[in-house]
């Protein structure tokens, strides 16, 4: 509390500031679990939401970082290409969960990721943090060739003559290699950086892939060895066949889910990552609730937690 607020405080009134005394000082065996370690963000396009809710995410990551973690954000941004392509008169389509990408739709889809939906991010952690030195840093796979990846394949069963056929996706792709050397670096630093990265990468060939942003948070996350990989969506956790949020999942039971058709669209990406992730070595993957304020604080802060946790089998 700064001098002037503390003159227009209500003292006698104050019960409100016991009550977050005592949140944060129940929060010191969490902070110390989290000190210097790094957590991966994946910071959905349907989580950003109105700008009020984004700025309120930057303000919690710069939270973490002032408080010792190393937050590293991924973002997408699936509904803001999809307005912009809807805008240019170019129809979209989706295959589990993927969008096919042609020429035109790669040139719109890194405009509107690299370009807009990151640099908005990074200056809003900026602005959030500017008092105490906080940046962002927005950056994409294709800087210091972070991100290298290959063509996604994939194939379907015609129903009728049950032959395998393939799927071409156009320029969509999965990580084949993560450089982090960039990213530890600017994590080692004394300075407060904040990486925040859009989901697009390139080919040993030159060319540039749109990626799910979700399996860029978890190459990411595996190839730093991230603490917690944390997924920002726009639900609350992930549905049982029942309709009811899961709290706790081993990567077995995320496996059935999918086959069991219980997880569908961009839930796949989700828990396929989540499953990645986890047998890289990263402790626990989290999908939960971005559009809600505060919900990485409940899940790294309180014993609580927030969501549907994802971990190793036993
Ligand atoms: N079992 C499930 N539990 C929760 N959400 C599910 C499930 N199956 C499918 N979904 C869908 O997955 C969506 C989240 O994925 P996606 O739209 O790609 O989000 P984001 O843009 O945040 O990556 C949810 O809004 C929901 O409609
Ligand atoms: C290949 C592929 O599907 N790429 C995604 C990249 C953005 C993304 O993943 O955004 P969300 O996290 O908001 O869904 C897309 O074009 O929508």
């Amino acid at each position: 509390m700064d001098e002037t607020e503390r003159q227009s405080a209500d003292r006698a009134g104050d019960a409100q500031g016991w009550d977050t005394a005592k949140t944060l000082a129940e929060a010191l065996p969490y902070i110390q679990i989290y000190d210097r370690k790094t957590v991966v963000i994946k910071y959905g396009g349907h989580a950003m939401g109105e700008s009020a809710v984004a700025k309120q995410f930057a303000a919690d990551v710069v939270l973490l970082k002032l408080m010792g973690v190393n937050p590293v954000v991924v973002h997408g941004g699936g509904p803001q290409i999809s307005a912009m392509l809807e805008k240019a008169g170019v129809k979209s389509s989706f295959v589990d969960g993927l969008r096919v990408t042609d020429a035109d739709t790669m040139q719109v889809a890194e405009m509107v990721l690299s370009g807009a939906v990151n640099k908005e991010i990074a200056h809003w952690i900026t602005m959030a943090g500017r008092k105490a030195d906080v940046r962002g840093i927005g950056l994409s796979g294709k800087d210091a060739g972070l991100l290298t990846v290959e063509k996604t394949r994939r194939t379907r069963k015609d129903p009728d003559s049950m032959i395998e056929h393939e799927v071409d996706l156009g320029f969509v792709g999965e990580p084949t290699r993560v450089d982090p050397k960039l990213i530890v670096r600017l994590l080692e630093s004394d300075a407060d950086w904040v990486p925040v990265i859009a989901p697009i990468g390139v080919a040993d060939d030159g060319q540039t892939f749109n990626v799910n942003a979700d399996t860029v948070a978890g190459a990411l996350a595996g190839s730093l060895n991230a603490k917690r990989m944390l997924l920002l969506t726009d639900v609350p956790g992930v549905k049982g066949a029942d309709g009811e949020i899961i709290r706790q999942m081993t990567v077995g039971e995320a496996s059935k889910l999918i086959e069991d058709g219980v997880a569908t669209g961009g839930m796949i990406p989700k828990l396929q990552t989540a499953m990645a992730a986890v047998r890289d070595g990263v402790e626990a993957v989290v999908i939960l609730d971005g559009r809600r304020p505060h919900a990485m604080l409940v899940e790294l802060f309180t014993e609580h937690g927030a969501g549907t946790l994802v971990k190793a089998e036993g």
